[in-house]
């Protein structure tokens, strides 16, 4: 066993693991036909070839755009952008609420986007402030607050999530009105236009890419059941290519009533074929009060019981235990928290933990739990769980 606290050996380690993971990661990209990429796309990655996960290109993308990854490549944002800005400044000093960034680059006769470029570099130096964004940032905005009111501090409710702290606080009139904020957890995502809740359905198809979540579909005996119940099916992003991969399988597709209703389109543009030969259901409900249909082998739940405090899961497990048969099973696909720590017994249950002198649990290289736990929590007080915490709550 080597001695990692030498400098030296844990060095020589690192770029043993980056070399393996490195050679992994260009024959698996070469399995995939499409050729290995350009050195220039992952040489700011190198844990990211050291996960398990099969190398994606959407991964890469989505890791440049989150600003604290790309920061890591070096050169502080201002370094390049401090001369650009004062004329802006002088227009911001008229509008104390703040200015959307079309009409501050009107104002000082810039291009917008470059500006807003500009701006974003800035704001991470605490240079400007952005003082509304899209739904999660503007949550994260508020967290520390959140963790310091009375009200909000110590509560695990929906209702007392950052979300809605953003909502009661600083956006009353504002979010709730042009945004749609409001209600009960999924309630703002139908209460709202088609168009936002179609958005929302599409990313989930994409984010399902994104995470390596398709591989259920490879990895799954599904030769050995016969009906399979997609519960919060959304528009079918699990369950349309598992019934094409699968044609002896049966399928309910289960959610609330205004997404069955976008579901059965979605299918009917995307898998025709599967709904003439009537394998595939649709049935709307609400699993917070609803048995869903009874009896199938599987009741799959993909990124569900996340969106949930322990409270809300324990109340949608119990509905389905109502429809569970003595050979039904419940099959729950979320990310899963491991920690940084190696300990005996803990978080070997078949899930990979890295080798030294990498945390255990690959570090960098799982940071999409990790931002995906923080989204949860600012936008539902809820969380992904440890495998323990999983357990639990079964
Ligand atoms: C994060 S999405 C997951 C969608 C899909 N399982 C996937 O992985 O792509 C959560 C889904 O739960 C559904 N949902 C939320 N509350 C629900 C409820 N009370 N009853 C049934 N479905 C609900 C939403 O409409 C949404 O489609």
């Amino acid at each position: 066993m080597r001695d990692f606290n030498e400098p030296e050996a844990k060095l020589d380690a690192l770029l043993n693991t980056i070399n393996s993971s490195a050679r992994q990661a260009i024959a698996e990209y070469k399995k995939t036909g499409h050729g290995v990429p350009s050195a220039d796309a992952t040489a700011f990655q190198p844990l990211d070839l050291t996960t398990d996960t099969p190398p994606q290109e959407g991964d890469q993308v989505a890791r440049r755009c989150i600003p604290s990854i790309e920061l890591d490549t070096g050169t502080p944002p201002n370094y390049y952008v401090h001369g650009c800005v004062t004329r802006i400044a002088d227009v911001l000093d008229e509008h104390p609420e703040g200015l959307s960034v079309d009409k501050l680059a009107e104002a000082v006769n810039l291009d917008e986007i470059k500006t807003a470029r500009v701006l974003r570099a800035l704001t991470l130096i605490g240079c400007f402030k952005e003082v509304l964004s899209r739904h999660v940032s503007k949550c994260a905005g508020v967290v520390y607050e959140t963790m310091i009111d009375e009200e909000f501090s110590r509560s695990h409710e929906i209702a007392k999530s950052p979300r809605f702290f953003v909502s009661v606080i600083f956006y009353l009139d504002f979010v709730v009105r042009k945004e749609g904020l409001k209600g009960e957890a999924w309630e703002f995502l139908n209460s709202t236009d088609d168009e936002t809740r179609n958005e929302f359905h599409k990313a989930m198809l994409s984010l399902s890419e994104l995470h390596g979540a398709s591989a259920v579909l490879y990895h799954y005996p599904w030769d050995d059941v016969s009906s399979v119940v997609d519960i919060g099916c959304s528009v079918g992003s699990f369950s349309t290519p598992l019934a094409k991969m699968c044609p002896h399988l049966r399928i309910t597709n289960q959610d609330l009533p205004e997404v069955i209703a976008q579901a059965k389109t979605a299918w009917e543009e995307n898998a025709p074929e599967v709904l003439l030969d009537g394998r595939v259901e649709f049935i709307p409900i609400n699993f917070l009060e609803d048995v869903p249909a009874v009896g199938k082998d599987v009741y799959y739940l993909r990124n569900i019981i996340h969106n949930w405090p322990d409270a809300e899961a324990t109340k949608i497990f119990r509905n389905i235990r109502k429809a569970m048969g003595p050979n039904s099973r419940v099959l729950i696909h979320d990310c899963v928290m491991v920690q940084t720590f190696q300990e005996s017994g803990v978080a070997t249950d078949e899930l990979t933990i890295a080798p030294e002198p990498m945390l255990p649990n690959f570090g960098a290289g799982s940071h999409r739990t990790y931002q995906m736990d923080l989204t949860m929590w600012f936008t539902l007080n809820s969380k992904e769980r440890t495998l323990d915490e999983l357990k639990t709550i079964g």
